[in-house]
């Protein structure tokens, strides 16, 4: 019999290709053989950000590009146009998919035996469907966030989306609770992904994500980055939605011990930008989790004004911080931060464009994470035990700050229209005082049951022995 091979095809951006590699590396692992399948854009910016050679792979573990049918960009180190990449792929990703498939046909790999795809690439599971090979699909949202996605029509038939009409949005209808959504009995219609904050029906990104998670039920199974201690509700009512449902986070726990066993995976990465690493000198001569750590991840804009904002809040509450600030991170301007701040902060403050993050939050100077609650920072920071301010900007980041503030107790949310008293106020609620210190044993303990699941006979790696089991083909159960 021929080796298994597995095809793993992540939505072209970094809070995406970071969870679809972890998992590649880890079924490389357990003997798959991988192909892995990039946007040419972001495969000329990994070439450019991580060198000529790290997409070289090995001989068993190969990277393809498929284009994202995207008008060229003048500067190509920026995130793509989220709306535009999505309806590209939903509709071009078969059939640029299906060419690919066919011209690795012969070429000396092992025939395509299964198939990983995004969540929001679904495209795949009907080009798998053709092939006669399984397909799932890996939703890279945390469970959550993706049962929020899951309900997005039947907000729409039961009459709560769209909203009537802009006042909606301020005059509290948004605080209504919902209770009949599976696993999540406290939700209220702001905490469901931000793409239901809209008044028109045919919105791209509602009917997008919504359709996209219906997708779900037609592949064999959905997997999740998340464990189930975190979870359980969701997790469990996922598996009365779903035949199956593989938690297998958190997968950078399982990347690595991956590559302490193949150590040539460690060459393999996914920074979409250069990663400047220098900040862990500069964070080795701080006293211990006295550092706010910001950053607000691959896609968030915001406007100069809330940058400013956020800068005075910093200068305000007087601690250290290492804050990311991506070029691209101010829409449509520069990120220009006011003369006087950086003259009152000069020596307390750090700046960079792109950091080392798990290294960031692992470093024992870090004590609070200012972030905008993207699945994979939550994530990351619960491993790491480090509370959380959040700011979310869009998508299933309203529900991620939701759990983690109300449900984990290790988060506080900042308004949208982010103030620079308040940004003060609750970076030092969160590190002093007794909300801190709750916040902080609270975070010590979600990481401690992270690392549990991650442990041999945790619950997520039972999740990647079932899903193993399940993509060989056989009995999903590695018991039986
Ligand atoms: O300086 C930096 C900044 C980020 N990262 C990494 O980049 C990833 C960012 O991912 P995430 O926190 O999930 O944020 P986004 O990039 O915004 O992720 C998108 O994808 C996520 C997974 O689906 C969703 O939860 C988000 O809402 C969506 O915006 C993380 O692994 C970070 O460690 C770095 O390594 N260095």
């Amino acid at each position: 019999m021929s080796r298994p091979h597995a095809v793993l095809i992540p939505y072209p951006a970094q809070g995406h290709v970071t969870p679809l590699l972890n998992l590649a590396k880890v079924l490389h692992a357990r003997g798959f053989y991988v192909t892995f399948v990039n946007s040419e854009y972001n495969h000329r910016r990994l070439l450019r950000s991580r060198g000529e050679d790290s997409l070289a792979g090995l001989d068993d573990f190969r990277f393809e590009t498929i284009p994202d049918g995207l008008p060229p960009m003048e500067n190509e180190d920026v995130t793509q146009d989220v709306p535009a990449l999505c309806t590209s792929f939903a509709t071009h990703g078969a059939a640029l998919l299906r060419d690919l498939l066919a011209r690795m046909i012969d070429d000396g790999r092992p025939p395509v035996s299964c198939v990983v795809t995004d969540g929001v690439m679904s495209f795949a599971v009907e080009v798998a469907d053709e092939r006669g090979v399984p397909a799932l699909v890996f939703w890279t949202t945390s469970a959550c966030g993706f049962m929020g996605y899951l309900h997005f029509f039947e907000l729409i038939e039961r009459g709560f989306v769209p909203l009537k009409d802009e006042s909606y949005l301020t005059n509290g209808y948004l605080d209504t609770a919902l209770d009949w959504v599976p696993g999540m009995p406290r939700i209220r219609l702001r905490d469901f992904p931000s793409f239901v904050r809209t008044t028109d029906r045919d919105d791209v990104m509602l009917n997008f994500d919504g359709g996209e998670a219906q997708n779900a039920h037609r592949a064999q199974g959905v997997i999740l980055n998340t464990f189930d201690a975190v979870e359980q509700n969701v997790v469990d009512a996922l598996r009365r939605i779903f035949p199956r449902v593989y938690t297998v986070g958190p997968l950078p726990a399982f990347a690595v011990t991956a590559a302490r066993a193949q150590p040539e995976l460690d060459a393999i990465g996914g920074n979409l930008w250069k990663e400047d690493a220098s900040c862990l000198r500069w964070l080795d001569d701080r006293q211990p989790g006295s550092v706010v750590y910001v950053n607000f991840g691959s896609i968030t804009v915001m406007s100069l004004a809330h940058l400013a904002e956020f800068a005075w809040g910093l200068a305000r509450c007087g601690r250290p911080f290492l804050w990311v600030i991506r070029p691209d991170l101010v829409a449509g301007d520069k990120a220009v931060l006011p003369e006087e701040f950086l003259a009152e902060t000069k020596d307390r403050g750090i700046f960079l464009s792109w950091c080392p993050q798990e290294q960031v939050l692992g470093h024992p100077a870090t004590g609070l994470f200012l972030t905008h609650s993207g699945w994979n920072s939550t994530l990351e920071s619960m491993c790491a035990g480090v509370p959380m301010v959040c700011w979310p900007f869009f998508a299933e980041q309203t529900t991620n700050c939701r759990y983690a503030c109300a449900e984990w107790g290790i988060g506080l949310e900042i308004d949208s229209d982010v103030r620079r008293e308040e940004v003060a106020r609750l970076v030092l609620e969160a590190t002093d005082g007794e909300k801190g210190k709750d916040m902080r044993a609270k975070a010590t303990m979600w990481k401690e049951k992270a690392a549990a699941a991650a442990e041999a006979g945790g619950t997520s790696t039972l999740g990647i022995d079932r899903l193993v089991a399940f993509l060989l083909g056989g009995t999903d159960d590695p018991k039986s």
